[in-house]
């Protein structure tokens, strides 16, 4: 079986963040892995708390994983601070880590930080260029390109400015851009549109978790970078069509859309 990291924070709601990472991995037949960046106390009404890990205590789990289990993917999610990305570099640089996956996390969808200001600098010059594929939201990718981004053409442009952070490729998500769901993909600036039906779901919590992680899942069970975003915007797109409604919020997605019992 592969195996499939998650670095990130976790959901106790179980949308978003680890929650949602280990459900899609798990709906993926791949063996999923955690490490925990951070606690947070969120529902679908928003964020009210967040407990970070230290980073000597994300160091030893993450020590414990790949001395024991190595992942044949990662994706990394909410990292909130400069001491935190610093442990993650250097782990992912000594066990020389395949298949990494780093949805830049900045905002909750309600709108609460989690990322410090002040590690905007360590994301973009030292996670960043280590990533196969970067996975910015329109808001995320506006402050790593340092210009907004209003419509298609804005969003060639921002991908292009931040390929030059990385080797691997960049995904624009469009999910928040008025009327489309259309996501860009970058590969050495060949273009390349997944473009997505924008469903009529207010219940959107955990989408971009829930996409880095079936890339992730994708890459470590071989598929290509252009297959593997094809196979999770698949994924994505079953997971809102499939309309759970929980929470008085914006609620989390149904995993359960392709699993027959
Ligand atoms: N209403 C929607 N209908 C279809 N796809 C959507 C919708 N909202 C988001 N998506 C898709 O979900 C994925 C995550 O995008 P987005 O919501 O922009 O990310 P994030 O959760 O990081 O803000 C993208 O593939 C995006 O196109
Ligand atoms: C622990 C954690 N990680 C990431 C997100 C972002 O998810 P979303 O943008 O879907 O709210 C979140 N709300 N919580």
């Amino acid at each position: 079986m592969k195996k499939v990291l998650t670095i990130a924070g976790s959901d106790c709601s179980g949308g978003a963040g680890i929650q949602a990472d280990i459900k899609t991995m798990t709906a993926h037949k791949v063996y999923a892995m955690s490490a925990i960046t951070a606690l947070t106390a969120q529902n679908t009404t928003g964020v009210y708390g967040v407990l970070e890990s230290t980073s000597e205590f994300l160091e030893q789990q993450l020590d414990c994983i790949f001395k024991d289990i190595f992942p044949d993917a990662i994706k990394i999610g909410m990292v909130s601070s400069i001491s935190l990305i610093d442990v993650i570099v250097k782990k992912l640089k000594e066990y020389n880590a395949q298949n990494i996956v780093v949805d830049p996390v900045m905002f909750s969808t309600s709108g609460h930080a989690l990322m410090c200001s002040d590690a905007m600098d360590t994301l973009k010059n030292k996670l960043i260029p280590l990533a196969d594929i970067i996975t910015p939201n329109i808001s995320e990718a506006e402050a790593l390109c340092g210009f907004s981004i209003e419509n298609t053409e804005q969003m060639l442009e921002a991908a292009k400015v931040i390929s030059s952070l990385l080797n691997g490729s960049v995904l624009i998500k469009g999910g928040h851009l008025t009327d489309s769901a259309d996501d860009l993909l970058y590969i050495d600036g060949k273009v390349t549109w997944f473009n997505g039906e924008k469903i009529d779901n207010p219940n959107t919590h955990g989408t971009g978790c829930t996409l880095s992680s079936a890339i992730a899942s994708n890459l470590a069970l071989g598929f290509n970078m252009n297959d593997s975003v094809k196979n999770a915007k698949s994924y994505i797109t079953g997971a809102l069509k499939a309309n759970l409604d929980l929470g008085a919020g914006s609620g989390p997605l149904n995993h359960c859309f392709n699993i027959i019992i």
